[in-house]
């Protein structure tokens, strides 16, 4: 496998301590950065030391685990902090689906760092001179159809009810994309700035032009422990606090979205179960309020049997139920059959890993793929048994409600 590094060898990763930034976004000097942001913290990054198109197939994530051990083994590390995202570190995007291409891991050149009190910068041999220049705005932005328009959209939600009520299936998460243009070239740093502000609690993650704010993480990995926030069922705000109590309260009573929710959380209990010692899966949904939509959350604790890194048990867990379906072959060959477009990273592992084999992957939703002056937006949702499309449809609309406001404010 050859490795172009373009940098001088063996090349020195250098991590040192800083004066804790208050706000990471702001310091992105470059308008097409990497980042996964939450509550202020994580890591925003840019400059590229290496980069990788990895191929699809099976074994991606075997690949690309692989090269990144080439990668980190040609360095030389000094490492004054020692925390999880110090040291040399990549992002990655995988598609949805591994027979697509579009997956992609970098190295990135420059990366700054904040965890708890701590923050960090690390730097891949030289780093270049960063000119900071003002985030623009798009302008107007105006919105057309992508694959399907809605109403072609509820008819391929119409026939997954089909499909599934003749018992071919038990669930397939069905979704769609909007493309939105505007006057001049989206600055990911604008998009960037609004996500995490608006979505504190959500992971704002940016990956080469892949950019959103996901609520769903896929797994943390964090030595042998990991966690898991799985997602699945969904409903509005209510305009006041009374309405969104009464909201709530019928999600958790809609044997509907409990069963949703139910094979999210079993998907992700079948891929953690032969690489963890322990387990711990709560026997009851919690309630995850997002300033657009209420989701039923099930978070999940466990340590890991061995020395797994983050990427190997973000093999074992994608595609789990939240974006695809039960079973989830059948699920695949649906939402081949009837979503009529490639999801690229849409639903596909986001995140980061360091040489630990420590990180952070989000499945990613709320997303854009940005390029130029267009983005493509996507959102999906749980098709069951006793789904209405129309209801499916406004769903997505509020899925979509989260890039909209990161393109228009
Ligand atoms: C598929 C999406 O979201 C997923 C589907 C959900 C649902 O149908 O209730 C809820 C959270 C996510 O797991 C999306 O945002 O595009």
């Amino acid at each position: 496998m050859s490795v172009a590094l373009g940098i001088t060898r063996p090349p020195l990763v250098r991590t040192v301590p800083v004066h804790h930034p208050e706000d990471l976004v702001a310091r992105l000097p470059q308008v097409a950065p990497y980042a996964w942001v939450h509550r202020g913290d994580g890591l925003v990054a840019w400059g590229e030391a290496a980069r990788v198109a990895v191929p699809p197939g099976k074994g991606r994530f075997e690949w690309a685990r692989r090269w990144l051990a080439t990668v980190f083994d040609e360095l030389r590390v000094e490492d004054e902090v020692r925390v999880p995202g110090s040291g040399p570190v990549a992002f990655g995007s995988f598609t949805f689906d591994p027979d697509v291409a579009g997956s992609v891991l970098v190295v990135p050149r420059v990366l700054l760092g904040r965890r708890g009190g701590h923050a960090w910068l690390t730097t891949v041999g030289e780093p270049p001179i960063d000119l900071m220049a003002p985030a623009g705005t798009p302008g107007r932005v105006v919105y057309g159809d992508g694959s399907l328009s809605a109403p072609q959209w509820q008819h391929a939600v119409a026939r997954a009810v089909t499909e599934i009520r003749s018992g071919r299936l038990e669930k397939v998460v069905l979704a769609r994309d909007l493309v939105a243009t505007g006057e001049r070239d989206i600055d990911v740093r604008l998009l960037l700035d609004r996500l995490a502000r608006a979505y504190p609690g959500c992971y704002t993650f940016s990956c080469a032009g892949l950019v959103g704010a996901t609520p769903e993480l896929l797994v943390r990995h964090t030595g042998s422990a990991v966690e898991s926030l799985v997602l699945a069922g969904t409903t509005y705000r209510g305009a006041t606090a009374a309405e969104d109590r009464g909201q709530a309260a019928a999600l958790f009573a809609s044997a509907k979205d409990r069963h949703e929710h139910a094979c999210a959380v079993a998907s992700v209990r079948q891929a953690l179960t032969p690489l963890c010692a322990a387990l711990d899966i709560p026997a009851e949904p919690e309630l995850l309020v997002l300033p657009n939509v209420q989701h039923l959350a099930s978070r999940v604790r466990g340590r890991l049997a061995d020395g797994a890194s983050v990427l190997d048990v973000v093999a074992a867990m994608h595609p789990t139920a939240a974006v695809g379906g039960t079973p989830t072959g059948v699920a695949l060959d649906v939402i081949r059959e009837l979503e009529g477009m490639d999801r690229g990273g849409y639903a596909g592992p986001v995140g980061w890993i360091d040489g630990r084999g420590d990180g952070e992957w989000g499945i990613a939703l709320r997303c854009a793929q940005v390029e130029g002056r267009r983005a493509r937006l996507f959102a999906g949702c749980g098709i069951m048994g006793g789904s209405d499309p129309a209801a499916e449809l406004a769903e997505a609309q509020a899925k979509f409600r989260v890039m909209r406001y990161a393109l228009e404010g």
